[in-house]
């Protein structure tokens, strides 16, 4: 079957008088529409559903309000027929492969008409046979494409000409068009072998975690499975606000309605009882969980009970699926030490019982995307372990003097402190000479400023000068290069916006862009913002997820292990980096991870015992460092950079 012409959604259909009145209605809870095509080459959406008789509308003078698809809903208006077809709870991503399907087969239906022999049009007699829609090709894409970015329209329709102007919805502006025709024309092709079999282990409702190594596309992954589900029963959250951003949800905390997970059991039950929580619990039925590395052991033991006590359910997690991502070489949970506790204690999730009854079915991604040379990938994988061998340390070190700045775009530092990459970027915006900009956010509920803060990537107040280092939050235009990661510098003020210059040299006039968040009750809350931020310096934890093109590191404080293995895999290239004074010691990995992960079919073969040694020698070292760091702490950040 041609899954691009295929859907599977709940539908309402009505049918309209010539005065507008709703003359017959027909709701369905799951329907299975289908793109088909008739003998005399019309396309039809066909939807079957249980106890209706199969209903086939033709395609042909139709308007589409597609602005929400993003949601999982789109109407359909087909105007010959009065009646308009209203699709919702659609996995998002199948639903932008079937109007994207409609539209392309519907712009090259139009060419071909004219050409069909009027010979054939007559004998059409015969009753009509029906049959599947053809893939889509490249070529057709390309034609559809071309023509959507012509036109002002973005329901690139066939209508006629006056029709079309006469029906065109003026709620729709380009980004939706943009948002059909971008990205790869084939979109079963933009998943690697590895990824399709985890997509296709989702899909069959299984209890999921999925691993690899940093840049594999598990992020990337995810958000293709996030929009392979119905969303009305979809929660898609990641351990930290960041994270969340990155595959457009919410943060597990804010879902769970328990707070820092503190309270006792029966405290926290009564606390996730309450509305909206409540009814979230109850009516999720897929849960995902990106960064689960950070996800503090205790919470996780602790949602799980809580989901079986609201959800009235014995299963695990109330019967909920299960969708864990993550690498646990990563950052480990940040969390405070509890009453009574002098020092945090975390546990990994991996070490709790519930991860046990959940009886997760477990896949490690081994292709990187992130980064193309193999020998830097080599590297990143040792580190990944915690072994540093002289090859690491010679291909590194020699790092330290390589110039990766060029057109007045210097370095991103990665800091082991947040503090420290504050101060770095308000002194260096001082420093710079000419006014300053500030550009505000303009966020659509008031009073939500620190959520927002928080689960998007851009500040509410963004101080801009000439001069000032800049990374790039969104994707703008893939192929310009103008991607979410990319570094640059601004140029100069146009029309009281920033124009940004990149690596690629390619220049941007940076306008307002626009983040959805969810609350965990499920309303949309909007911020409007320049896609901007200052990139002399970032933490170390907050480039968990990010892709750097021009990245400087000085990893001597880095207290955490997988620290040193997030900043320098943030990478693109080792041509692109620079390591300023690397140490074996700055590299180690947990070892109840090591343990953990050798107990997976890929890492059985992981020699523990010299790196556990490297490991107590780290650990000792740290004991030391602790009182050199909190003095060090004291003192002015590192400020030479570049
Ligand atoms: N199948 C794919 N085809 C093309 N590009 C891909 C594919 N999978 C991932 N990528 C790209 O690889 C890069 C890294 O992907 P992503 O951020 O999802 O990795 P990750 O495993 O989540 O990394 P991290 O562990 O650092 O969070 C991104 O730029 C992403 O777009
Ligand atoms: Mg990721």
């Amino acid at each position: 079957m041609n899954n691009e012409a295929f859907l599977c959604c709940e539908t309402n259909i009505e049918w309209m008088n010539k005065q507008g009145i709703i003359q017959r209605k027909l709701s369905t809870k799951k329907s299975n529409l289908r793109l088909i095509r008739s003998d005399s080459r019309d396309i039809f959406i066909e939807i079957v559903a249980e106890k209706i008789a199969p209903i086939k509308l033709k395609l042909k003078s139709i308007n589409v309000h597609k602005k929400f698809m993003g949601e999982g809903k789109a109407s359909i208006k087909f105007l010959d027929d009065n009646a308009t077809l209203y699709l919702s709870n659609a996995p998002p991503g199948q639903l932008l492969s079937f109007l994207r399907t409609m539209f392309v087969k519907m712009t090259g239906e139009k060419a071909q008409k004219t050409n069909k022999p009027l010979r054939e049009q007559l004998l059409g007699h015969r009753p009509n046979q029906f049959e599947e829609i053809s893939p889509i090709t490249n070529l057709e894409m390309e034609k559809a494409a071309n023509k959507a970015s012509r036109s002002t329209d973005t329901t690139p329709s066939p209508l006629a000409g006056k029709k079309r102007k006469l029906e065109r919805n003026s709620n729709e502006k380009a980004p939706a068009a943009k948002k059909l025709y971008a990205g790869s024309p084939i979109p079963n092709e933009q998943l690697d072998i590895e990824q399709k079999e985890v997509m296709d282990a989702c899909l069959s409702g299984k209890n999921i975690f999925f691993t690899g190594s940093a840049g594999t596309g598990k992020s990337y992954l995810l958000k293709k499975i996030i929009g392979a589900l119905p969303p009305d029963v979809t929660v898609a959250t990641a351990s930290t606000g960041v994270a969340a951003c990155h595959i457009g949800g919410i943060t597990l905390h804010q879902f769970a309605g328990i707070g820092g997970g503190e309270a006792t059991l029966e405290r926290s039950i009564e606390m996730a009882s309450k509305p909206p929580t409540v009814s979230i619990w109850r009516k999720c039925k897929h849960l995902i969980i990106d960064e689960i590395s950070m996800v503090d052991g205790a919470y996780f033991q602790k949602i799980e009970q809580v989901a079986r006590k609201i959800r009235r359910n014995d299963k695990p997690f109330g019967g909920i699926q299960l969708i864990l991502c993550g690498d646990f070489f990563q950052l480990p949970p940040v969390s405070k030490p509890r009453p009574g506790e002098k020092k945090a204690s975390p546990k990994f999730c991996f070490q709790t019982n519930a991860w046990e009854t959940c009886l997760l079915h477990t896949f490690e991604l081994k292709k990187v995307h992130r980064q193309t040379d193999n020998r830097f990938i080599d590297i990143l994988n040792k580190i990944r372990l915690g072994k540093v061998d002289e090859d690491v340390i010679n291909i590194l070190s020699a790092t330290s003097k390589q110039k990766i700045e060029g057109d007045g775009i210097l370095a991103t530092r990665l800091c082991s402190h947040t503090a420290d990459a504050d101060i770095i970027n308000e002194s260096k915006l001082k420093a710079l000479e000419g006014i300053s900009k500030t550009f505000e956010a303009q966020d659509s509920i008031p009073g939500t400023t620190k959520q927002l803060n928080q689960q998007t990537p851009v500040p509410d107040k963004l101080e801009l000068k000439i001069g000032a280092q800049v990374m790039l939050l969104k994707n703008i235009n893939i192929t310009a290069g103008l991607v979410n990661g990319a570094r640059g510098v601004v140029k100069s003020f146009r029309d009281g916006l920033p124009v940004v210059q990149f690596r690629n040299k390619k220049e941007y006039l940076a306008q307002q862009e626009k983040w959805i968040v969810k609350t965990a009750g499920g309303a949309s809350l909007t911020r409007k913002q320049v896609p901007l931020k200052l990139a002399w310096a970032f933490s170390i934890h907050k480039s968990q997820g990010l892709t750097l093109d021009c990245v400087e590191m000085s990893l001597g404080r880095v207290f955490e292990a997988g620290q040193a293995y997030v900043a320098l895999s943030r990478a693109q290239s080792l041509e692109t980096l620079r390591v300023l004074d690397f140490k074996s010691s700055q590299v180690w990995a947990n070892p109840d991870v090591l343990t953990f992960y050798k107990t997976l079919d890929n890492y059985k073969y992981i020699p523990l015992g010299p790196i556990n040694k490297h490991i107590e020698r780290k650990k000792d070292n740290i004991k030391k460092k602790s009182t050199f760091k909190s003095k060090l702490m004291m003192e002015k950040p590192l400020m030479n950079i570049c």
